[in-house]
């Protein structure tokens, strides 16, 4: 059963971040927050990070209009992969309702998945045709017509923000949580920034129809339907953008019980993903979360997935083995490896 919101989860504010003249204790301050969100939840809220409300309330709404047109239209750009499995199916595009499963189950969700563009920030990634698996360019809708360059305007300002968090996150890790600031060296702070120099970012615009399932008790055993299963986030940090819907998204606390979180106007609910779990050896956990959206209306949600390069190399810090008693408990991967492990299964 969903907790009472006895809790809170932390919001923090980032614009120490952005703002070049301001001092260096203050962003410690704000770093050092998140290291404990970290720890505590893996999630948290960010507000302070200067993308105007305006601007969020567009990318809703523009997700919203696509949903909303005749199937015929959203076909369109049905979900292809001019690198896919089998020379077709792939993972970017639109997926129908129900084509999405997580832990098993169908999601009771549409969505369009958009990835790093080929080609992005460097003519030498230009590598195709033929592409490698997941490498392709984006089939972008038509309609509606603004939504391609509102939405490339969107992920160039949400990829700065994940590079301020990852940032943050880096000195986090060095700073012990007491209040005396800077004290160990850190192996490498900059660790998060520079494996997501070249971020194989995934944008997902997500509509969710309002569950059918209402009758009986809401207790654990009894939910048969969501919206979005259980799961953790794949990478780095997933920069959730919903429209105002209550009562959807929850978020699994450390003692197994879910908590809502509820969107607050203005922010991003943050998450860390898989990726940071294993570069922390665990220290920072990914955390389950899952959608049961059973208002009225349709809702709309478009997380950003500020993922790690396609090729980073992912295996325990040796700080944060040690502070977890010694053992590496992760074996070395790629985030590649691992996107790629998750991504066809989801499909039907
Ligand atoms: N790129 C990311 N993280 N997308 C989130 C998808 C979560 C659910 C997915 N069906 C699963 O089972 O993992
Ligand atoms: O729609 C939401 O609130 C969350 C969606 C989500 O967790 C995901 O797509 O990974
Ligand atoms: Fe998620």
């Amino acid at each position: 059963m969903a907790k009472p919101p006895i809790e809170n989860l932390p919001i923090i504010d980032i614009s120490p971040f952005l703002d070049p003249e301001c001092p260096a204790a203050l962003q410690d301050l704000a770093a050092r927050d998140i290291g404990y969100a970290c720890q505590q939840y893996g999630f948290f809220y960010v507000k302070g990070h200067g993308i105007p409300n305006e601007k969020l309330d567009q990318i809703i709404a523009l997700a919203r209009e696509f949903f909303s047109l005749p199937m015929e239209e959203k076909e369109k750009i049905k979900r292809y992969d001019a690198g896919g499995p089998e020379g077709g199916d792939g993972a970017r595009g639109y997926q129908g309702m129900g084509e999405n499963i997580t832990d098993g189950k169908r999601d009771v969700q549409e969505a369009v998945d958009f990835y790093r563009e080929w080609g992005e920030d460097s003519d030498a990634e230009k590598n195709g045709p033929p592409f490698k698996t997941l490498h392709g360019p984006n089939l972008w809708p038509e309609k509606p017509e603004v939504i391609k360059p509102v939405y490339l305007d969107y992920i160039e300002k949400v990829k700065a923000i994940g590079k301020i968090l990852v940032r943050a996150m880096g000195m986090a890790l060095e700073l012990p949580p007491s209040m005396e600031g800077a004290t160990q060296e850190s192996e490498d702070r900059e660790i998060f920034v520079r494996n997501t120099d070249r971020c194989f970012w995934v944008m997902r615009l997500i509509g969710y129809p309002p569950l059918e399932n209402q009758v009986g008790s809401r207790e654990e055993g009894d939910i048969e339907e969501f919206s979005c299963g259980a799961h953790t986030d794949y990478g780095c940090l997933t920069l959730l953008l919903s429209d105002p819907t209550p009562s959807a998204l929850q978020v699994q606390l450390r003692d197994g019980t879910w908590m809502n979180a509820d969107p607050i106007k203005g922010a991003f609910v943050i998450n860390i993903g898989d990726m940071i779990e294993r570069w922390t050896n665990g220290v920072w956990k990914s955390t389950r979360h899952r959608v049961i959206h059973r208002g009225n209306n349709y809702r709309v949600s478009v997380p950003f997935f500020f993922e790690p390069n396609f090729d980073a190399v992912v295996k325990p810090l040796g700080e944060c083995v040690q502070m977890t008693g010694g053992e590496s408990l992760y074996e070395k991967t790629t985030y590649g490896k691992h996107l790629l492990g998750k991504v066809f299964g989801n499909f039907i």
